[in-house]
């Protein structure tokens, strides 16, 4: 409308909140365009220590699953790559489509993969909690993994093995030894570039690291995640499928590779 002041076409059927934040310059996902992405010789390897001990819990948050790790000490970190300090791992989850075609948030040279996972940490040298990280420009580092059709990940299998007990929202499973390590392809390959969080409050404090490779899983651990519920037990069921965000608009951003 020439209005554009406010329309509900703005709401995301998922969240009930503005799609897009007024003034912001820096929103994920985006679509990753390969011959745009600049190689920059100083970006260093990506260095990541995880300790599986320090896994808690999975959790349907009525969203998506999540992964919960013990973030109170440095056991499970990230450094190098893009960052400048190292970041602590506190949780992973997924986003996935109700079908193969689409699922992943960001997308490289347009196209989707069925699911994205999302290692997320947060910058513990230089803020006191997550939550006051989660306000600063450098707080978060989250590597994204696209997931791909193909053979069974066994990895990811013991996880899939554990879904049913959190297939409604607000359900949680003690999960006490994870790697989440075997989840990273082996391949070193990133791009990286300044964004936000892909849901609300989408706040602008994410240093985004993309790995180039995909990891592999089958139809059926894909179909275990669609299993799981948006809705609470005893409410009218809503698969949980589709949790990914629209893209958003480049604006004044490079997408960096470490890779020629
Ligand atoms: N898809 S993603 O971009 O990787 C993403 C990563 C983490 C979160 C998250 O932690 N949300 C809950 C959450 C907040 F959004 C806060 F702002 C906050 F302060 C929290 F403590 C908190 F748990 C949301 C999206
Ligand atoms: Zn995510």
């Amino acid at each position: 409308e020439s209005s554009e002041v406010f329309s509900w076409k703005f709401l995301h059927p998922l969240w009930q909140s503005p799609l897009t934040i007024p003034g912001g310059t820096r929103q994920s996902p985006i679509n990753i365009q390969w011959r745009d992405s600049v190689y920059d010789p100083f970006l260093k390897p990506l260095k990541i220590s995880y300790d599986p001990t320090t896994c808690l819990h999975i959790w349907n948050n009525g969203y998506s699953f999540l992964v919960e790790f013990d973030d109170s000490t440095d056991r499970s970190i990230i450094d190098g790559g893009p960052l400048e300090n190292q970041y602590r791992l506190k949780q992973f989850h997924f986003h996935w489509g109700a079908m193969n075609d689409w699922g992943s948030e960001h997308t490289v040279d347009c196209k989707f993969y069925p699911a994205e996972l999302h290692l997320v940490h947060w910058n513990a040298v230089l803020y006191p909690t997550f939550e006051e990280a989660v306000m600063e420009g450098n707080g978060l580092a989250v590597i994204g993994v696209f997931l791909k059709l193909g053979a069974c990940h066994e990895g990811l299998q013991t996880l899939v093995d554990a879904l049913p007990a959190v297939k409604h929202k607000d359900t949680v499973i003690e999960f006490d030894v994870f790697d989440p390590s075997c989840l990273i392809p082996s391949c070193p390959d990133y791009w990286t570039y300044a964004g936000s969080l892909t849901t609300p409050p989408l706040t602008e404090s994410v240093t985004w690291i993309i790995k180039k490779q995909p990891i592999e899983v089958d139809e059926n651990q894909l179909e275990a995640f669609r299993m799981l519920l948006f809705t609470s037990d005893g409410e009218e069921e809503k698969r949980m499928v589709d949790n990914f965000r629209p893209l958003q608009p480049l604006m004044n951003r490079t997408v960096r590779s470490s890779f020629q």
